[in-house]
């Protein structure tokens, strides 16, 4: 039975898929969190389970290491690794540089943790997240639940003299309570529009004693898997400033696709 999957789908799992072409046997890998890391995720599972690939994983949450675990693929932690040779990740938005918001699922501290912690940072996205600037997906802040509405004053404060368009700061809910991450913080979510300087910004909120992490990954992404719904993937890698296309068969996926998309 073929599976019928949506473009976007289509996207994320072609995407996921060339990311595994930097996968080796004996790599620890930071697996990443959201809907694109979860084809990924899925993708090394086929790969251990029926072609022998060995790896170690630091999953970024505890979403994607339930999924891991399901997939048969073994579980380590960042400190039993002490270093990754690839993180692989989706993302909110990238811009030009590789610079990126992350934290839309609400994982960017383990993120941001893991992937500063690999020799590599590989980002997987379909092409609605690329942005000529960032800041119209609301940029994810986590702070400790101590002394929280302080660290919301603070935060906003910090946006006056920011170089950005928005300067709303919204607790992210779940239902009708607050967000809790896997850290038990407690995420705002600042809705800038446009940022201006990246950069400086990310060094500002970390300033703040109540923030733990934003969302902000700078010079952390090494290449860019952009997928699309008619099989299309483009690569960018900005350590040897190449762009590659792979064009994926579709069809010849048929099987792996319905397979993994049950
Ligand atoms: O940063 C993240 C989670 O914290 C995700 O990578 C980001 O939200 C993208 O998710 P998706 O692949 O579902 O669009």
């Amino acid at each position: 039975m073929t599976i019928e999957l949506s473009p976007m789908d289509t996207a994320k799992f072609v995407a996921a898929k060339q990311a595994t072409a930097y996968v080796e046997s004996g790599m620890k890998i930071g697996l990443g969190t959201g809907s694109t890391a979860a084809w990924l995720v899925q993708c090394l599972g086929e790969l251990v389970r029926d072609h022998g690939l060995q790896i170690k994983g630091v999953p970024t949450s505890n979403r994607t290491a339930a999924l891991a675990r399901e997939e048969g693929i073994e579980i380590i932690t960042l400190d039993e690794a002490k270093w990754l040779d690839l993180t692989i990740d989706g993302t909110d938005e990238y811009d030009a540089d590789l610079n990126l918001i992350k934290g839309g699922g609400g994982a960017h501290l383990r993120e941001k943790i893991v992937a500063s912690a690999s020799d590599r940072m590989i980002v997987i996205a379909d092409a609605s997240k690329k942005v000529a600037t960032l800041g119209a997906f609301p940029l994810p802040v986590e702070v400790l639940p101590f002394g929280m509405q302080t660290t919301r004053a603070l935060i906003a404060d910090t946006l006056i003299g920011a170089d950005v368009l928005g300067h709303d700061v919204i607790q992210r809910m779940q239902g009708d309570a607050p967000y809790v991450t896997d850290e038990g913080n407690f995420i705002f979510d600042l809705h800038l529009k446009r940022i201006g300087n990246p950069r400086q910004l990310a060094m500002v909120l970390n300033q703040i004693p109540g923030v733990v992490e934003n969302g902000l990954f700078i010079d952390i992404c090494d290449v860019v898997i952009v997928g699309h719904g008619n099989g299309r993937v483009d690569v960018r890698d900005i350590t040897n400033d190449s762009n590659d296309v792979v064009q994926f068969d579709l069809q010849d996926d048929a099987n792996l696709f319905a397979e993994l998309a049950k």
